[in-house]
């Protein structure tokens, strides 16, 4: 199970946003379990906390920190730690210090060698860094997106502060994951700042931090933090609640303060807007996750776009920018691969400029010789039409990313075919439809589609990602 759904499940099943920190601070142990053995008398307080809270949390974060700063022991601790948790309580781990260099091999020890759920991590060293997290489709990043540290403030308000740094990094970071796999954490106790991060970013999990500071603002902080379905904000236990005694007590009237409140506030917010849009989502699409994926990373705009033909389309696809996100971009050559695999050909022939790196990722990914039609042949050189080698005779078959009047690929196909080669198969990701498979067959011509713009459509609706306007517009278009 994924991060994310076991997080929802937590959250449902035991009624709560609040996740504890699982901290081995010697400053804040209580003193009922000071031990000649300092390990010892942490692992006693870790236990009773996790065994008082384990019901009314919807996740666990292990400060790394904090372990080791007590040496090999408190790695050692941790180990033990991660291994009391309930496996079905999701394991936030607090790393956020690691380097570009390490971070592939930092992701691999902590997903696969300590199984924790997700991870902190810092946004300044850039989407690469937190790229090799992202590879593990089960887990997932919460990036550092602003800290309550007053010293903090000069960078995080820079430069102004209408437009301030931290904002830009909750717009970037948005860019690099899904909703599912990345998460903002936002250390405040301004309910103002939890609001502005709120309006930039609805669909994410925000992780929240520091917000006990400043009392009585539980209310301002859950109405500025909740999205619009009242979820989508985890909300820390307080410090020093894990030194009582009566902890399970305390942490069970804080849930209940909260949910109070939450539910108030969604009563206060009840309008359309809180809604899914009124489809049936039982039939989830195979693809959800790449629509998803491709969604989030701006290759599926909607607005008013005008076509090469002149024509206005509500929609505009650009798969050319798959190739700055790796994950993404594998999936899409997977999702390509499944239908070439069902067809014969003896060469690969990419569409440019669109095209080619996906044409390039599946004649790598499946062993075949690539070749290309040029857009434009030059004046110079050796003035080809087509790039790479291929014998006359020989079945190529065509990629290109998008069908909406199909010229594009029939033009590329027919320059393949005066150079004395056979163009039996077209193989898009995306079909426009409106008859263009039609026109294609007519011009003898297969073509294969990964997805249909309806498909496309009706699951970012589903979803929540498009509101009624766009889908109406694109349904009337
Ligand atoms: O949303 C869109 C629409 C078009 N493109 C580009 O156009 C061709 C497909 O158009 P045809 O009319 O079928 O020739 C496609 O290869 C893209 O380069 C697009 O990227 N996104």
């Amino acid at each position: 199970m994924n991060f994310f759904d076991k997080l929802q499940n937590n959250i449902t099943h035991n009624q709560s946003l609040l996740f504890v920190g699982l901290d081995p601070n010697p400053e804040m142990m209580p003193k009922r379990y000071a031990d000649e053995d300092m390990i010892a008398g942490l692992w006693n307080w870790l236990q009773f906390i996790i065994a008082e809270t384990a019901d009314f949390v919807c996740a666990y974060k292990p400060t790394l920190g904090f372990y080791e700063a007590l040496g090999i022991p408190g790695l050692e601790l941790l180990h033990k730690t991660l291994k009391a948790i309930p496996q079905h309580i999701p394991i936030i781990l607090d790393a956020k210090h690691s380097d570009l260099n390490t971070s592939t091999i930092f992701a691999r020890t902590v997903f696969t060698e300590w199984q924790v759920d997700a991870i902190t991590l810092s946004p300044y060293i850039g989407q690469d860094h937190v790229a090799p997290f992202l590879v593990y489709p089960d887990k997932a990043v919460f990036i550092l997106s602003c800290t309550s540290n007053p010293g903090a403030e000069s960078l995080q308000q820079y430069p102004t502060n209408e437009s301030p740094l931290y904002l830009q990094v909750v717009k970037e970071s948005r860019t690099w994951g899904t909703p599912e796999q990345l998460g903002l954490e936002v250390g405040t106790t301004n309910p103002e700042v939890l609001a502005l991060i709120r309006a930039v970013a609805p669909e994410r999990i925000i992780m929240a931090r520091s917000i006990w500071a400043q009392e009585n603002n539980l209310h301002e902080i859950l109405a500025s933090g909740l999205n619009d379905h009242g979820d989508g904000l985890l909300i820390p236990v307080p410090q020093d609640m894990l030194s009582s005694p009566q902890l399970a007590q305390e942490i069970a009237s804080l849930r209940a303060e909260i949910n109070l409140a939450k539910n108030n506030i969604i009563q206060e917010n009840s309008s359309c807007s809180v809604w899914l849009p009124d489809v049936c989502s039982f039939n989830q699409h195979p693809q959800q996750d790449l629509i998803l994926q491709l969604y989030d990373i701006g290759c599926i705009m909607f607005g008013s776009f005008v076509q090469a033909s002149g024509a206005t389309f509500p929609y505009y696809v650009d798969l050319r920018k798959i190739i700055s996100n790796p994950q993404v971009f594998n999936l899409v050559l997977t999702a390509y691969a499944e239908i070439l695999q069902n067809l014969t050909f003896d060469r690969i022939a990419g569409i440019p400029y669109g095209s080619l790196p996906t044409a390039t990722g599946l004649a790598l990914r499946l062993n075949y010789p690539m070749i290309f039609p040029r857009k434009e042949v030059k004046a110079h050189g050796t003035r080809k039409v087509i790039e790479g080698n291929f014998h006359a005779g020989e079945t190529v078959v065509v990629v290109d990313d998008i069908l909406i009047s199909g010229k594009s690929a029939m033009e590329g196909a027919e320059k393949l075919q005066s150079a004395g080669l056979k163009v039996n198969d077209i193989v898009v990701f995306i079909d426009h439809e409106a008859g263009v498979k039609d026109r294609l067959k007519a011009n003898g011509y297969n073509s294969y589609a990964v997805l249909t713009i309806s498909e496309i459509t009706e699951t970012l609706y589903q979803t929540g990602r498009i509101n009624e306007e766009q889908f109406l517009a694109f349904k009337e278009s």
